[in-house]
């Protein structure tokens, strides 16, 4: 039986950090795992959503692990998101990530063209078995338009090295599913945010999340509270980190960008997002001063509980 300790508890999803010329910045990549690294959470998620992977190259990807690596490397649990369009290059990057000591690897099922279950699997398993290492399942139907069914789960579960499922689709009882029927103990992550304490009730483990980076003392705080069976301190900082996503999701530009503008009033500079994604408006700088404030307005009904 593996323990599976070291993934259960708040793992921010990985922001690409960009110089001002928009390329990768090794000294940023590793100044923000730093940063995590101090605030005290589980682990890192890299090179999924949040770190803006499909708009990056396979040696891109690479160059980020590896500084992600260089800064915290066997200090916290790090998750490595290999997937890439092609298995190819999801084989390369699996293998990447093991040469440098990652925990786990995850995926989220090919993308751009909708195939067929056995091909899906086919493509888990062929960057899976390329290593050694955990596998986790990155079921998120909102962004590839498939959704993990209970019958492929069973077939992955199969293998030794899967170990768990991140799950981003809306229904929570998604999570109570993959728990019930994978037939052996497994790690579930909640993966949409807004709904964070009611994945953790649900059976989710800990949670990945794409906002848990520019605001960790407040899911580390309802984890906590979750943990402590603290119900009605979870709910009230579930709603306070609501409102701020929400007003953070009410700007013209990409979330990310708001989040990275926040980080940097926050005091980490890691520059902006990566074309298509849209950047921040002047109009939504108004978006981020407000955020920023209701972050601080939380970290201090935090000091008070
Ligand atoms: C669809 C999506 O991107 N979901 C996010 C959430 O963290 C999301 O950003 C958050 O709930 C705000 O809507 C994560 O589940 C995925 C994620 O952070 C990642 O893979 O980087």
């Amino acid at each position: 039986m593996k323990n599976l300790d070291k993934y259960k508890g708040i793992i921010p999803a990985f922001y690409a950090c960009y110089d001002e010329a928009g390329n990768i910045s090794g000294e940023r990549v590793q100044e923000l795992a730093t940063y995590y690294l101090n605030k005290g959470v589980k682990g890192l998620y890299v090179g999924g959503s949040s770190g803006e992977c499909i708009y990056q190259t396979v040696e891109e990807r690479q160059e980020v692990l590896e500084n992600v690596m260089k800064a915290v490397g066997g200090k916290m649990t790090i998750i490595a998101h290999v997937a890439a369009p092609s298995t190819r290059d999801s084989i390369i990057l699996a293998k990447h990530a093991e040469s440098l000591g990652v925990d786990a690897l995850a995926a989220i099922p090919p993308i751009y063209f909708g195939l067929p279950e056995f091909a899906i699997k086919d493509y888990w398993v062929s960057m899976m078995e390329a290593t050694n290492l955990d596998f986790i399942i990155y079921n998120i139907p909102q962004t590839t338009g498939y959704a993990l069914s209970i019958e492929l789960l069973k077939e992955m579960m199969a293998y030794d090295q899967v170990i768990g499922v991140k799950n981003s689709s809306m229904p929570v009882q998604d999570i109570y599913l993959f728990k019930r029927h994978a037939g052996k103990d497994i790690v579930v992550f909640n993966g949409p945010d807004e709904q964070f304490i009611a994945g953790r009730i649900m059976g989710a483990d800990g949670g990945i999340g794409g906002t848990y980076g520019v605001m960790p003392e407040l899911f580390i705080a309802a984890n906590n509270a979750i943990e402590n069976g603290e119900l009605e301190l979870a709910k009230n900082l579930q709603i306070k980190i609501d409102d701020i996503i929400f007003k953070m999701l009410s700007a013209k530009g990409n979330l990310y960008d708001v989040m990275k503008a926040i980080l940097k009033k926050r005091g980490i500079n890691i520059g902006s997002v990566r074309q298509p994604l849209p950047k921040i408006t002047i109009e939504d700088r108004l978006i981020v001063e407000e955020s920023y404030h209701m972050i601080q307005d939380a970290l201090n009904y935090i000091e008070t509980v």
